[in-house]
């Protein structure tokens, strides 16, 4: 294969995924490109199936029909930290790497989510964002061209979260990868990703590239109206942003 058809490969290419428990199916047909170095998130109403899709990506899961096209086997973070508590983080980093240079390169993952003096610490004495840091560290170490992410941010204070958001997106600015994140929030999405999808009745029923020609206000009351949430009226929203005279 040519340098160039190499540089062009997507980082996952999804032809007509099929994903059934039992009798119920849950994807149904999807199509999905994701390029290296773009970020995508996928919103969708609880239960239309973001997480299983992204388990069908990540190979955890068998798909009933479709293909699943990924280069190298994806990186995931999901919601809660997973780390093994009987393992130092580094240790924690290292996991399913060679052993050659394994210390070195989760001391410079660890250090590059701002923990490159913890190494030998333990999963126990870290804060829930501290936690979710090094799951990300685990994930870099891989040097995915793929990385999921599951709801990373949900579990975290609203402070920790703008701050792991912030990390993330200098981090797959740096490291490329392409990136599917799903999320239940509509500002998470269009403040990290380049196109936002919307998953419906088991298929990708709406995606909005963004672009910078619209303002994120235009963009979060289409994506808002797309999932069934109505508009404030024009008088109420008004009446929030007037500043009201003090009695
Ligand atoms: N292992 C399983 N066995 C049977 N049904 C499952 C299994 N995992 C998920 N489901 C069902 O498949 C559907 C999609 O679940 P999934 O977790 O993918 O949705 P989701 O969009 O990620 O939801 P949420 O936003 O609430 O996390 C749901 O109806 C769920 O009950």
């Amino acid at each position: 294969m040519s340098l160039s058809v190499v540089a062009n490969r997507p980082a996952v290419a999804v032809r007509g995924l099929v994903r059934r428990y039992g009798a119920r199916t849950v994807i149904d047909g999807l199509d999905l490109e994701i390029a290296r170095g773009e970020f995508v998130a996928l919103l969708g109403e609880s239960g239309c199936g973001k997480t299983t899709l992204l388990r069908a990506l990540s190979g955890l899961d068998p798909i009933d029909g479709g293909a699943v096209d990924a280069p190298r086997r994806p990186a995931v973070v999901f919601q809660e930290h997973r780390l093994l508590p009987w393992d130092s983080l580094w240790r924690n980093v290292s996991l399913g790497q060679p052993e050659k240079g394994a210390r070195e390169r989760a001391a410079e993952a660890l250090a590059e989510v701002g923990l490159g003096e913890r190494l030998d610490d333990w999963p126990r004495n870290l804060s829930g964002g501290q936690s979710q840091r090094v799951a990300l560290a685990r994930a870099l170490v891989q040097e995915p061209e793929l990385l999921l992410l599951d709801e990373p941010f949900a579990a975290l204070d609203a402070l920790t979260r703008l701050k792991m958001q912030a990390l993330v997106k200098e981090l797959v600015a740096r490291h490329r990868p392409g990136v599917l994140l799903v999320t239940h929030d509509v500002d998470e999405a269009i403040a990290l990703a380049d196109r936002v999808l919307l998953m419906r009745d088991g298929a990708i029923a709406y995606e909005r590239t963004l672009d910078g020609a619209t303002t994120p206000d235009a963009v979060r009351g289409e994506l808002l109206a797309q999932l069934g949430v109505p508009a404030p009226s024009r008088r109420a929203a008004d009446a929030a942003s007037t500043p009201q005279p003090v009695a």
